[in-house]
Order: structure tokens, then sequence, then C-alpha cells
């Protein structure tokens, strides 16, 4: 089911947005980012760790977290790629073969307004590189990615800062302008 109807010039969808992840530290940063601007619940549900390009992989989430939802949804996919590897995702390990150590946080988002609706995504990249670890050991690989023009790497951050440049947050700002557009609304809210 997607939207059930035009309220205004935008869709009104028949729940609120759905965040879905397993991953707690994920879903404390895009509470922070997205404060009262979108408004959505969370729902931790394991999805498979799917193969392939990163929209895609975020795509396919969507798809199958709307199913189990079966109402709007929000899914994001992370990856920590390397210039070095062509982009791939890899261990860190690896990458201490290679003379250059430059990478890249990449954020894909994906919504769709229901089960039956192709979900859009949203990328957010932000430059950087691998450097020995610093910092918290809390969220996935923080301690070791020092974002260009930076002197602390992502863990060694106030969170804040981390906030205003990452990859989560300028993918999210897109995520932000593509509901202005649309315009949306929800039932439980607009009646
Ligand atoms: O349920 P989902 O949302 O898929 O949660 P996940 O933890 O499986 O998330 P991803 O597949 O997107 O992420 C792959 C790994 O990257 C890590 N990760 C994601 N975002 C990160 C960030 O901003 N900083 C550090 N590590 C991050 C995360 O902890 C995972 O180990
Ligand atoms: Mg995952």
């Amino acid at each position: 089911m997607a939207a059930v109807g035009a309220r205004g010039s935008g869709l009104v969808l028949p729940k609120p947005v759905t965040f879905v992840t397993g991953n707690a530290k994920k879903l404390e940063e895009v509470r922070a980012i997205l404060g009262t601007s979108i408004p959505f619940n969370s729902l931790k549900l394991d999805l498979p760790e799917l193969q392939g390009e990163p929209e895609d992989i975020s795509k396919e989430k969507a798809r199958l977290a709307a199913i189990q939802v079966n109402g709007p949804v929000l899914v994001e996919d992370t990856c920590l790629c390397f210039n070095a590897l062509k982009g791939l995702p890899g261990l860190n390990n690896l990458l201490m073969a290679y003379e250059d150590k430059s990478a890249y946080a990449l954020c894909s988002f994906s919504f769709t307004t229901g089960p039956s609706v192709e979900p859009i995504t949203f990328l957010g990249k932000t430059p950087g590189r691998i450097v020995p670890a610093r910092g918290p050991t809390d969220f996935g690989w923080d301690p070791v990615f020092q974002p260009d023009g930076y002197e602390q790497t992502y863990a060694e951050m106030p969170k804040e800062e981390k906030n205003k440049i990452s990859h989560r947050f300028r993918a999210l700002a897109l995520v932000k302008s593509h509901f202005a557009e649309a315009g949306y609304t929800f039932e439980t809210n607009s009646v």
C-alpha cells in the first residue's frame, strides 16, 4: 500500500515512517540529525546482509523492510570504501599493504511509502583516510576513519561535530529535502 490520498500539495501516508535498523548507534545518530524534522518510529529488524553495490543493497533492504512493516520505511546501508581497492569496502588490515590510505564513508538511505512502491535512494559521502585506531571503540570503524580537513578521527570528535559532516548527515540532508518537496503528511497526525 502506498499513499492513500492527497491532501494539500503532498501525499498522505497511511502510517508514520519506520526507520528499520538493527544498529543502536546508527539510530542514535539518525535521531540526533533528524530531530523533529521527520517524525519516525524505529524498529529493530535483522535484515539479511546483502551483497552488491551500496545503493542496490540499500534499495533491497527497503523493499524487504516495507513488506514486514507494510507501510512507509526508511533504511540505511553504510560502508567504508577504500580507494586503493577501487572503492571496495574491506578490512583495514588489508589496506596496510597499500600506500594509498584514502577512503570514503558512504551512506545510502532508501525510502519507500510502502511495499508496492519502488524505493528512492539518497547518498551521502565523506572523504577521508584510514589511520591507526584512535578514540572510543563503541561504533564500528569510527576510530580508524579521519575525515579530510580534520585532525581527529570520527571516534575522537564530539558527536555533534561528526553529525555535522558525516556521510549520514549528508545523506539525511537529501532525505529531508525530499520530504520537504513531497510534502508528506501522515494519517495518524492529520486527523
Ligand atoms: O541493521 P542495519 O541498519 O543494516 O545495521 P548494520 O550494523 O548491519 O549496518 P550496515 O550494514 O549499514 O553497516 C556495516 C558496518 O558498518 C558500521 N557502521 C555503520 N555506520 C557507521 C559509522 O557512522 N561509523 C562507524 N561504523 C559504522 C556498522 O557498525 C556495521 O558494522
Ligand atoms: Mg546491515
